[in-house]
């Protein structure tokens, strides 16, 4: 239950200057009690109130975790006294404190706040001194008048001070002149909520400007979650009329304002008018023309079937006509793209092409969507590969993402391999684009069957479909052992047929109706049966996966279960407790939105010691230390990257004993455990139950009801993805045959 406390600083334990995550002690009626939460600058001394939620820390008992923190004028002598020799005012020590004191009395705090100037008469104050007291007190009001409406309304005191950071004092006029502007500086914030603001705050119900702001979310959130670049106007047009209960005509309205100021976009994408936010219309107009651009045939390459079957000796393996296809058109065209499922020999032409370019002369460029992929591609090809990121030396400067390598200084390469690219979004492959030279040699490999990217886009199924760009599909498989179905039962399931089920195989199906029994089943395999019967970690090589998060078998409660018996609480052993997380040294936890900004140290191999940054959604990690006063966690990323979290970033963060399917996409795992039941179709899909198949390298394991499998395998349905990339492909190629 919220309540507000009044009292006095009486000790600061811990405060992050970055975020104002602050760890204080507050004396109220003789007791004193910690309170810990991110709140403006305050000094011991200071009189404060606390509005917030007490709890109880399992390890640091009773707590108050503030919601919002105002600060009280002293109003005594002997309080103002203090208040200002708090070194609360910078410049202002003890000595300066008494002589403010002396000369006004109990009038002083009136003269600080009214009448500032006055302060010039007293030795030592000087005009800068004078204006960092006007600033103080002017901040203090305007985080007063500011916190007094945002209370209200669910809204934090950490946004009103990042909206002060951004935009100083002219914050509160900006709010009052449009309170929707709040959604441009915060997409992920509440539309309901800012929107009862804004109606409170006398803004009509047909008002353009909460029109429009519903549309721009509308969009947003499409994209964030759901992947759309763009929506159907009509859609768009009955979603946003629905949520806010006004006519149509009132939205068309405000979106073609929103059209004429350019932060939209609307055009007719395969007979349909879309509307388009402006970034994500570039950005994939963008790469259809860099596509374009890019495409070419090369002949620069002398003998290639000779140098192919070289590479066949040496390698003691003959490539199918198909594969000696992929690996002539790889050497031979501008763009690419090599798809097949798993086992159909990807990488072993990955290895090829490198070959053969690399004895040409040629300079060869890999690089992965995700840190765990690279990492992969580098161990099969014996060849150093990047994540994108990296490879376009992403910097971030002022919380704004740099790429150092773009179209001035573009990537010095003759080829650039990317693998797994049905994970990348178009974001990404925008910048990627942007730093290739139109003479690099672009080669996208992936499986196209797989779910698509986290990230906005359709790229890989856009750029096939369109026949723009050459492509070969892989479908023969080459790995197979006698005992071997996972790469058999993964094929086969991505054909519509119920997979293999043999007994001492690879590929398990554990037959459970109950829910509960499904759970019990799969705590059992992952923390006693599996571990001996694979000498396995249950830490590291064990993964299980849901189609769903919530519900008695989704993510969170089997994250929550599994956590009690894989890494249980311990007298000696730190943990946090954040929302209905506990985190704990030693749990398996996984990022779950790119953080750009995110420092790393590098602690292992060759590049140990190397710092950069960025975090990325579906980034697995292990907690190895937590520090409570210091307000961080000591986290490894990915085996090798050391990050200091702040606790104030640990929204973006989730235990991963279990995770969703979506989220395991690039990754592969010894073994992994699915249960499978019914849930909402859009989950119960043939492509996330091949995505999950795909993960394991030794073993699979589904627990739960045939027909529920049956269904997934027959559920071709794919969550509908909104993008444009096919269309504008289609149209550049019109344009050129047209022109020729
Ligand atoms: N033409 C071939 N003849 C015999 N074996 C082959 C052939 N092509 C590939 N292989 C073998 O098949 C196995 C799988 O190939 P590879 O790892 O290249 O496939 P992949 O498509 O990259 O698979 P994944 O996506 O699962 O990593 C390897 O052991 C490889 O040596």
């Amino acid at each position: 239950m919220l309540q507000d406390i009044k009292g006095m600083v009486s000790d600061i334990i811990y405060k992050n200057l970055e975020n104002n995550y602050t760890v204080f002690e507050v004396l109220c009626d003789e007791e004193v009690f910690t309170a810990v939460g991110i709140v403006p600058d305050i000094a011991i001394g200071e009189k404060v109130k606390i509005y917030g939620e007490f709890y109880v820390h399992p390890v640091y008992g009773q707590q108050l975790k503030v919601s919002y923190l105002e600060k009280l004028l002293p109003e005594t002598k002997d309080e103002i006294y203090m208040y200002l020799s708090s070194g609360v005012i910078k410049g202002i020590g003890k000595k300066t404190a008494k002589k403010i004191v002396d000369t006004f009395g109990d009038d002083t705090i009136r003269v600080l706040q009214q009448e500032p100037e006055r302060l010039l008469s007293i030795r030592g104050m000087t005009p800068e001194k004078v204006e960092r007291i006007k600033n103080m007190f002017a901040f203090q009001k305007f985080l007063k008048d500011i916190m007094t409406v945002f209370s209200q309304y669910g809204l934090s005191q950490n946004h009103a001070m990042r909206l002060f950071k951004l935009y100083g004092f002219s914050a509160l006029g900006l709010l009052n002149e449009n309170p929707y502007f709040l959604l441009d500086v915060f997409p992920e914030l509440d539309f309901k909520k800012v929107d009862r603001m804004a109606l409170d705050m006398g803004i009509g119900l047909e008002d353009a400007r909460r029109i429009q702001a519903k549309i721009i979310n509308i969009l947003n959130t499409g994209s964030s979650s759901e992947g759309h670049t763009c929506l159907p106007r009509e859609k768009l047009v009955l979603l946003v009329s629905k949520a806010l209960e006004i006519e149509k005509e009132k939205t068309e309205e405000a979106l073609l304002d929103l059209e004429r100021v350019k932060r939209v976009v609307i055009d007719t994408i395969d007979g349909v008018e879309m509307v388009f936010l402006f970034g994500f219309y570039e950005c994939e107009k963008f790469i259809a023309d860099r596509i374009f651009s890019m495409l070419r045939t090369y002949e620069d390459i002398a003998d290639i079937d000779e140098k192919i079957s070289e590479f066949e000796k040496r390698n003691n393996i003959a490539f199918s006509n198909n594969q000696r296809k992929a690996i002539k058109m790889a050497l031979t065209e501008g763009v690419s793209i090599i798809t097949g499922g798993p086992g159909t020999g990807k990488t072993t032409i990955i290895k090829c092409i490198i070959d053969i370019f690399e004895q040409e002369g040629k300079k060869v460029f890999l690089c992965a969507p995700t840190g765990r992929a690279a990492k992969r591609m580098q161990a099969a090809c014996q060849k150093e590969a990047k994540t994108i990121h990296r490879l376009l030396e992403m910097t971030v400067t002022d919380s704004q993402v740099v790429f150092q390598r773009g179209p001035g200084n573009p990537l010095r390469c003759d080829v650039i391999i990317v693998d797994e690219t049905s994970m990348v979004d178009s974001f990404i492959m925008n910048y990627l684009l942007a730093a290739t030279k139109d003479t690099t040699r672009l080669i996208l490999v992936g499986d196209k069957d797989q779910l698509p990217s986290v990230g906005a886009g359709n790229i890989l199924k856009d750029l096939i479909r369109s026949d723009v760009v050459p492509y070969v599909r892989l479908t023969e498989v080459y790995r197979q052992s006698e005992n071997s179905f996972i790469v058999l039962n993964a094929h086969r399931i991505n054909n519509g047929e119920f997979p293999h089920l043999q007994k001492d195989s690879d590929f398990y199906f554990i037959q459970k109706d109950s829910q509960q029994d499904i759970l019990k089943t799969v705590v059992e395999l992952v923390t006693k049966k599996l571990p001996s019967y694979l000498s396995a970690d249950p830490l590291r090589d064990i993964q299980v996966l849901c189609p769903s998060k919530k519900g008695i078998v989704g993510m969170y409660n089997i994250n929550r279960v599994l956590q009690q018996y894989l890494n249980p609480a311990g007298a000696s052993k730190k943990e946090f407790v954040y929302k209905e997380n506990t985190f704990r040294v030693g749990d398996r936890v996984m990022q779950v939105k790119n953080n750009y900004s995110l420092e790393y140290t590098v602690i292992e191999g060759d590049e140990k010691g190397r710092v950069s940054t960025g975090i990325f959604n579906g980034d697995i990690g292990v907690i190895k230390d937590i520090d409570r006063a210091e307000g961080v966690m000591e986290i490894v990323f990915d085996d090798d990257k050391l990050v200091f979290y702040d606790f104030s970033l640990l929204d973006d963060l989730e235990l991963s004993y279990a995770m969703t399917v979506h989220k395991s996409q690039g990754s592969e795992f010894r073994c992994i455990v699915m249960p499978v039941v019914e849930t909402y179709p859009i989950l119960m899909t043939r492509n996330l139950l091949y995505t999950a198949v795909t993960r394991a390298k030794e073993l699979v394991v589904l627990v739960g009801k045939k027909s529920a499998l049956q269904y997934m395998i027959a559920n071709q349905k794919e969550a509908m993805r909104y993008s444009a990339l096919y269309d504008f492909l289609r149209r550049k190629l019109k344009d050129t045959q047209l022109q020729a």
